[in-house]
């Protein structure tokens, strides 16, 4: 049978495991709090995350590491992604040489740039085709609800993304493959991003013209900085690009979206962070993802105001207003 260790038991984590042991696999779940990982080993719920999900009676909880790796094929990583590197390091030696790491993170780590899969390499020292990464329109809460959804396995060995695409299939969960590590990892990083500019304009009021702009324009300048840093363009279009930042742009489930409508809807950053109980990645990765730009010298309008937002202070209406005079310009280039 199968075995996965699932790092993290926040919303993802927890929806995450269901699906792989509903995929038939044995599931071991860590969490850093004790008492919460004996709570979900013990009542199969998770009361802090997603309170209303039974997991299978094959989730188990532990908050040791060495037991959740012990024997592991898969070890998936689903933690804040500022605090992998740290976490991760802590983690490394306990990895067994048959594991391949899996991450279901959707951020650029602040001062590297790196993405995801470049932490898990270099903190764990594995290579390339020891890493995927899987991304795609996949609100957890609807996942718990085994609701029909698809996703992306990605990683550089096809072979090892067929495996864990057939570790994590199920009646209501489909993942396709890719091999295009780079797009989908940045798919899902920016796309935080774009959700938070398309709440800030949902929060002030405005229509769908807006929002469809912000999207499909936001979709352009991830495109342009994926072909920049070598990503497949294809991979734009699909789960983990339009996909996902479809679910993102609409869903009130979102947390980037609803982090974004409260600061269009007036409320400070201090009070936004405060009314904040989840990860919105794009709160921290719209820095990261400007500072990868700039350095690959293309341009992320969108991207730079949600930066002027959110960590310049500056006012919703004069950012927007700001976008609108840009200058005008063909529509590829
Ligand atoms: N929730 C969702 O719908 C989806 C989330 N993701 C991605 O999954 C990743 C995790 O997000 P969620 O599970 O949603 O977050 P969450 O906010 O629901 O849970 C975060 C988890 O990380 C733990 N945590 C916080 N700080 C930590 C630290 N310093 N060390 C170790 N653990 C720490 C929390 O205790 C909690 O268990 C993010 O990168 C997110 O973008 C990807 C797809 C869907
Ligand atoms: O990545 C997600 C859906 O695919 C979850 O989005 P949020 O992190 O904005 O809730």
């Amino acid at each position: 049978m199968t075995r996965c260790a699932v790092f993290g038991t926040g919303s993802w984590g927890t929806a995450f495991a269901m699906i792989l042991a509903d995929a038939g696999c044995e599931v071991v779940l860590w969490g850093r709090r004790p008492e919460l990982a004996e709570a979900i080993d013990r009542t199969k719920t998770n009361p802090d995350y997603l309170p209303d999900l039974r997991l299978p009676d094959s989730v188990r909880a532990t908050s040791d590491p060495a037991e959740a790796l012990a024997g592991a094929d898969f070890a998936v990583l689903v933690v804040p992604s500022q605090t992998l590197r740290a976490n991760l390091a802590a983690w490394a030696p306990l990895i067994e040489p048959q594991t391949v790491l899996v991450s279901l993170m959707k951020g650029i780590e602040l001062g590297t740039v790196k993405r995801m899969s470049e932490v898990i390499q270099e903190v764990a020292g594995v290579g390339p085709e020891r890493v995927a990464v899987v991304s795609g329109p996949n609100l957890a809460p609807e996942i718990a609800n085994r609701q029909p959804a698809a996703s992306v396995v990605a990683c550089v060995d096809e072979s090892v993304a067929q495996r864990f695409q057939k570790a994590c299939h199920t009646p209501y969960f489909r993942p396709y493959t890719n091999t295009d590590v780079v797009g989908c990892e940045l798919g899902g990083a920016v796309k935080n991003v774009i959700g938070l500019a398309v709440g800030m304009a949902d929060g002030m009021g405005l229509g769908d013209n807006t929002k469809a702009t912000l999207i499909t324009r936001g979709l352009a300048e991830t495109t342009r900085l994926g072909l920049a840093l070598g990503a497949d363009p294809h991979t734009f279009a699909g789960l983990a690009g339009m996909g996902d930042l479809v679910a993102t742009c609409s869903s009130p489930l979102s947390r980037n979206h609803t982090f974004g409508t409260n600061l269009g809807r007036g409320m400070t950053l201090d009070q936004t962070i405060a009314a904040t109980k989840q990860t919105a990645e794009g709160v921290k990765s719209c820095e990261s993802v400007l500072d990868l730009a700039r350095r690959t010298g293309v341009e992320m309008p969108i991207v730079q105001a949600v930066v002027d937002v959110v960590h310049g202070g500056r006012p919703t209406q004069e950012v927007l207003a700001g976008l609108m005079a840009r200058s005008a310009k063909a529509e590829r280039r």
